[in-house]
This record gives C-alpha cells, sequence and structure tokens, in this order.
C-alpha cells in the first residue's frame, strides 16, 4: 500500500456542563463525512464545509441517530490500524485539538465498560486476536514504552526511576530515537492496562509536581509488536516488526488565546514549539504532494523533538491517522475552525509505509557492520588500547574507562543541546576540532569522542536487540518492582473513581493536587487534603472524613462554602481570567502556590 493517504477524522463531544451552564450554542453540524461550522458572529454568512474521512458526530448521546460512540470510534480507526499492524505495516494514530476538546477521551476514554478509548479498545483487540493463535510455528511479542514530551523534554512514564529528561538521539542506521527509554514485555491484555494506567498516574504525579496539568504534554504510547514465524523445512525464523504510536497531543490553542502570562506563555511557547512545527510539518508535507518537485529534506522534522520522533510516521514509513477532536461550543469557534483547517491540511499528507520484514535481523547485520566500521576508525588513529574490552559486541559491552571517558566527553558536547532533537547536528558541531577522524563512509569527519560514543551505543542497541524474551520479562518485572517501591515511598496512592484519577498522600505531608486535566473548560479544580482544620479565605474549615483519609476541595468562585464535609475555596479559573485569593488579585502562575499556602497553614 505505497503512497497512501494520511486518514483524518474529525469529532464533536457534547456540551460540558460550564457550556450548558452558560446556554452555549453549537457551531458544528454534520452530514456523512462533511463538517460544517457557522460563525456565531455571522450566522448568516455560508458556513464553512470541510470533508474528512470520517465527521463522528458524538455531541447528543448515544440514543441519537448518527451518534458515534467509543466502539464506533474503534471500529473505523483503531482496528483499521491494528489490521495494518499485523500486516508488518508501522501505524500511527494521533489526536490533536484544543484543551478539552476530547483527544484523551477518544485515545484513553475512561475505564467503565463502553467509554474505553482507542488505546485500551486495541490493546484489548491485539491480545485478542494473538491469544486466537493455534500455529506452533507462529510466534507474537509485544513490548510497550510510553513517554511524554513537556516543553521539549522527554519523561519515560514507566520507568520511575528515569526522573530525568530523555536525550533525544539520531543513530545513523535507526534514526531518531529516545535513548534509555524503557521498552517493557508485555504478555497479555492485563500487563498492558497496568502499565497504561501506571503510565498515567506517573503523568498526574509529574504534571501535579509541576503544578501543571497533563494537557499541556504530548503523550506517546508506543507497542513494538513483533510477529516470528519459524520455517520447519530450513529451520530459520522470519520476522515481522510493527510499531504502533498512539499520540495524545498536548492542547492546540494558542498562548494568547488562553491568555497565559509569564512562565505560563514559555512554557506555553514550548508546548507550541512541537505543535507549530507538527503543523509546519505537515504543511510542508501537503506542500511536497501537491508540488512534487519539493524536496523531503525540506520538511522542518528537526526543528522539535514531536516531529523528530514522529518523522517515520509523518509521511514516511508509516500508515497515520489523525484524529481532530472539536469543542462545539460557539465560544470556541475560532480555536475549532483552526482546527478543521489542521485536519483539512492533514488530508493532503501522503505515506509510503512498508512492511517490516525481518528488520532486526537486517538491524543487527548493519549495526555490527557499524561497530566494526568504527572501530577500524579509531584503531585506525592508533587508539587500539581503547576497544581492548569492546571485542565481543554480542554481548553488553564492558568499556574501558578511557573509551568510556572519552564517549562521556562527546556526550557532554551532546548534552547541551540534549533539549534539540537535531542529534546528527550536535554530532556534527566539531568539525574543527583537532581530534576528528577521518571517516570513508562518512561525509562528515567525526571526533574520536564522537566515534567512541556511537560505538559504545550501537554495542548496547546489539545487546538490546539480542536479549532474549525471558531477559525482556526479568527486567520488566524489576521495573514493575522499582515503581511500585518508589511510589511508596513518595506515600503518594492513586485512587480511582469511575475513571477520574486522585493522588493523595497517605504520609501525611500536606498535600494539594490540582488534578483537573482541563482548566480552560471544566467547572473546577479538584484538589485532595488531609483531615483537619484548615484555613480557606478568612474561614476555619474543619475537614471531616467520610471513611477515607482524603477530602476534595473544590476550587470555584470567590466566596467560601462548606458542603457536608467538603470545602468549597473559590477562585476564578486559573487560565485566562483575574484570580483572587482571599480578596487579593494574583498572577495565575502563583495561584497554586497560595490556595496551597493557605490551605497548608493549619497541617
Ligand atoms: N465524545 C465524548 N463523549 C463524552 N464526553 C466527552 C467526549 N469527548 C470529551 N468528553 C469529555 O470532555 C472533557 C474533556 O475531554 P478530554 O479530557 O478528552 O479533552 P482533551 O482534548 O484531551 O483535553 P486536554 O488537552 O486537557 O488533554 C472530559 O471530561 C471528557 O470526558
Amino acid at each position: 500500500m505505497a503512497g497512501a493517504s494520511v486518514k483524518v477524522a474529525v469529532r464533536v463531544r457534547p456540551f460540558n456542563s460550564r457550556e450548558t451552564g452558560r446556554n452555549a450554542k453549537c457551531v458544528i453540524q454534520m452530514q456523512g463525512n462533511t463538517t460544517c461550522i457557522t460563525n456565531p458572529k455571522q450566522p448568516k454568512d455560508a458556513a464553512k464545509n470541510f470533508s474528512f474521512d470520517y465527521s463522528y458526530w458524538s455531541h447528543t448521546t448515544a440514543e441519537e441517530p448518527g451518534f458515534a460512540c467509543q466502539r464506533q470510534v474503534y471500529k473505523d480507526i483503531g482496528e483499521e490500524m491494528l489490521l495494518h499492524a499485523f500486516e508488518g505495516y508501522n501505524v500511527c494514530i494521533f489526536a490533536y485539538g484544543q484543551t478539552g476538546g476530547g483527544k484523551s477521551y477518544t485515545m484513553m476514554g475512561r475505564q467503565e465498560p463502553g467509554q474505553e478509548g482507542i488505546i485500551p479498545q486495541l490493546c484489548e483487540d491485539l491480545f485478542q486476536r494473538t491469544g486466537g493463535n493455534a500455529d506452533p510455528d507462529l510466534n507474537y511479542s509485544v513490548e510497550v514504552s510510553y513517554m511524554e514530551i513537556y516543553c521539549e523534554r522527554v519523561r519515560d512514564l514507566l520507568n520511575p526511576k528515569s526522573s530525568l529528561t530523555l536525550r533525544v538521539r539520531e543513530h545513523p542506521i535507526l534514526g531518531p530515537y529516545v535513548e534509555d527509554l524503557s521498552k517493557l514485555a508485555v504478555t497479555g491484555f492485563p500487563d498492558i492496562r497496568d502499565l497504561m494506567d501506571a503510565g498515567n498516574k506517573a503523568r498526574t504525579v509529574a504534571a501535579t509536581n509541576m503544578n501543571e496539568t497533563s494537557s499541556r504534554s504530548h503523550a506517546v504510547f508506543t507497542i513494538v509488536f513483533t510477529q516470528r514465524r519459524r520455517d520447519q523445512m530450513t529451520g530459520l525464523d522470519t520476522e515481522k516488526v510493527s510499531k504502533i504510536s498512539l499520540v495524545d497531543l498536548a492542547g492546540s490553542e494558542r498562548a494568547d488565546s488562553s491568555g497565559a502570562k509569564g512562565t505560563r506563555l514559555k512554557e506555553g511557547a514550548n508546548i507550541n514549539k512541537s505543535l507549530t512545527t507538527l503543523g509546519k510539518v505537515i504543511s510542508a508535507l501537503a506542500e511536497m504532494q501537491s508540488n512534487k518537485k519539493r524536496r523531503s529534506d525540506f520538511i522542518p522534522y528537526r526543528d522539535s523533538v514531536l516531529t523528530w520522533l514522529l518523522k517515520e510516521n509523518l509521511g514516511g514509513n508509516s500508515r497515520t491517522a489523525m484524529i481532530a477532536a472539536l469543542s462545539p461550543a460557539d465560544i470556541n469557534y475560532e480555536e475549532t475552525l483552526s482546527t478543521l483547517r489542521y485536519a483539512d491540511r492533514a488530508k493532503q499528507i501522503r505515506c509510503n509505509a512498508i512492511i517490516n520484514e525481518d528488520p532486526n535481523a537486517r538491524l543487527i547485520r548493519e549495526l555490527k557492520d557499524e561497530v566494526e566500521r568504527l572501530r577500524s576508525l579509531l584503531f585506525s588513529q592508533g587508539l587500539q588500547e581503547l576497544l581492548q574490552n569492546t571485542m565481543n559486541n554480542s554481548s553488553p559491552p564492558a568499556p574501558p574507562s578511557s573509551l568510556q571517558q572519552l564517549a562521556l566527553t562527546a556526550n557532554g558536547i551532546a548534552e547541551k543541546d540534549s533539549s534539540a532533537p537535531s542529534g546528527a547536528e550536535a554530532e556534527s558541531a566539531s568539525d574543527d576540532s583537532p581530534n576528528e577522524l577521518m571517516d570513508d563512509d562518512e561525509e562528515e569527519p567525526i571526533s574520536k569522542e564522537e566515534a567512541a560514543e556511537r560505538l559504545l551505543e550501537t554495542e548496547k542497541m546489539i545487546a538490546e536487540l539480542n536479549e532474549t524474551w525471558e531477559e525482556k520479562l526479568r527486567k520488566t518485572e524489576s521495573i514493575r518492582l522499582e515503581r511500585e517501591t518508589i511510589l511508596a515511598e513518595m506515600g503518594v496512592s492513586i485512587k480511582e473513581d469511575g475513571g477520574t484519577l486522585g493522588v493523595f498522600s497517605p504520609k501525611g505531608t500536606p498535600h494539594l493536587v490540582n488534578l483537573n486535566e482541563d482548566p480552560l473548560m471544566s467547572e473546577c479544580l479538584l484538589y485532595y487534603i488531609k483531615e483537619g482544620f484548615t484555613r480557606v479565605g478568612q474561614q476555619d474549615v474543619d475537614i471531616k472524613l467520610s471513611g477515607d483519609f482524603i477530602k476534595e476541595i473544590h476550587c470555584v468562585f470567590v466566596s467560601e462554602n462548606t458542603e457536608q464535609g467538603a470545602v468549597v475555596v473559590t477562585l476564578e479559573p486559573l487560565i485566562g481570567a483575574e484570580t483572587y485569593v482571599n480578596g487579593k488579585q494574583i498572577e495565575d502562575a502563583v495561584v497554586l502556590k497560595q490556595v496551597e499556602d493557605t490551605l497548608n497553614i493549619l497541617f
């Protein structure tokens, strides 16, 4: 299936209670695959029409004719992509749209029956299909990673030990990748569901620690699905490997429309760096289709971490679908129109997907060649003493300190650029170095530090590729145990009620956590807090427990109330509005701190 277009769907959600409360008008209509938007300020003007592969009407209730439920969206898009994965193609589904548009609902959904999003449904379907395998010569394996890109930095959501930012690098053979991102082996749907939950919780905890909401980060859930077939005649294995990338993008609203100031504006700019670049990449790819002369090296993939990592999924070796999540409300008209235009451009992108047959065998071969090449490069420069301990490249490397030292120097150079995705650019940055080595196969000379670093990196990759399934499972289990220990040490537990994630501290440190994913759209900001007296505004409030040792504090408007033991602290919405605490207007960015301080007084 060469040159297939990106599948594009749009989906409109129901009004949220705030919109209902404000008598919002619906500006979206759908007929068949066509989506139509009316300008609420000029209702007499002709409505704008857009046609997509799918236009999903999820604005009303399931009983209404034409309503698109979670299952329907999965059946049309998720299942098709899963079948492509079985064929051996890389696949990608990404959700785009403004905060509160319904991206997470579409991708992850809720845990109630019938409310699960594409990701859990696809995972369940994957294991249902592989579970039915009766062919003794056919073997499936599934590995999962889950990362978050926040302000151009990558965080591993499955490995609690790697709290630091991971480096985005480029390998000459593998292309862009995230160094040390854990890839965990899973054997059934419950395993993958647990990892999904753990990752979502890590996302909430991390966002919380930064007084942030996860709507500001991009979440990338990746499944590496391998099908191995043994040929009885020859005793040889053949493999098909598919990478399934499921991406929940950060809210697409522009910084100015969210009224962000100060730190938040800066963060917004960084988040938007990935989104803006995604927009530029999509536009450039669309233009490349209409103007065949344009060269693909013109596409600015390298300008952001997101586009660099999703390079293959955007116009490369992948079957890709995009779902644009739309708000129905008149107040969001401008954002919704811009989302529709974005989606409209994405329709023009074509991807040249190929079946990934035996990529691992080929990769190992190519990586071993690369190791040989780098070794002879270093050898030719009289650096053989560095290489003495790295002769066996099929086992994890035990490098001599001098080689590691040299590599670390290169690392240090690259580290400065670690937030920039352009690993190759970073690697060629030391062209003038007196240490540079001339490499016959390379256009650019590389320094001995870089050669040493690349050698270690390549050997690590070979070791990973050679890991047995049992070794992978052991590693996964030890990371799971670490995850549990670390969470327990932090005193953070997770409460799930009807799919809402909560974080609370059983150890008793004052703990206030913003759990709300959607500061722009929803009714309130939700906090959890311990039992006891607290001062809210001018008033001491006794928080009583009802069986549990946490209570919810809803921050809604500027006044104070007590409702059956729960406290309603009153604040204007955090973003895009003036905020008052104790009658004093304060900047958005310090609101949480102020509230926290106020509430901490008696804890
Ligand atoms: N199709 C739908 N049906 C019912 N509820 C929906 C639908 N889409 C979204 N919602 C609800 O609307 C709210 C906002 O949706 P969601 O959190 O998915 O938005 P989002 O685009 O992911 O926002 P963010 O950028 O903050 O992640 C949630 O409460 C969600 O459950």
